[in-house]
């Protein structure tokens, strides 16, 4: 590959990258907006914003899911996603107790 090429494919995976960024931001606040209603079903069932059951099966089943991505990324970025709902829920209770 010439430089002028290897600069048209740089220019080019970094369009792509930026695409798929701003898909994966609408992805990752689409799947944290359902704090919301997951905050308020807890509360009604009276359980714990945290489920660690829950959250081993998501971790296993991504990990079969992924074919490219080692199993340490996978949990480092599911263990981010995960935090954030958990936050988002905990902010939500917060919001509900104070009135
Ligand atoms: C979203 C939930 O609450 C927490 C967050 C989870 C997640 O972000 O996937 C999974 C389990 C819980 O620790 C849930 O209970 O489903």
């Amino acid at each position: 590959m010439d430089k002028a090429e290897a600069l048209k494919v740089l220019q080019e995976s970094r369009v792509a990258i930026d695409k798929i960024d701003e898909e994966l931001i609408y992805l990752i606040e689409k799947r944290t907006s359902l704090a919301k209603d997951i905050a308020s079903a807890k509360l009604a069932l009276g359980i714990p914003i945290e489920d660690k059951k829950r959250e081993d099966y998501i971790q296993d089943k991504i990990k079969k899911i992924s074919k490219e991505i080692d199993g340490d990324f996978i949990n480092k970025i599911m263990n981010i996603l995960m935090e954030l709902n958990k936050k988002e829920q905990e902010k939500i209770l917060r919001r509900n107790t104070n009135g």
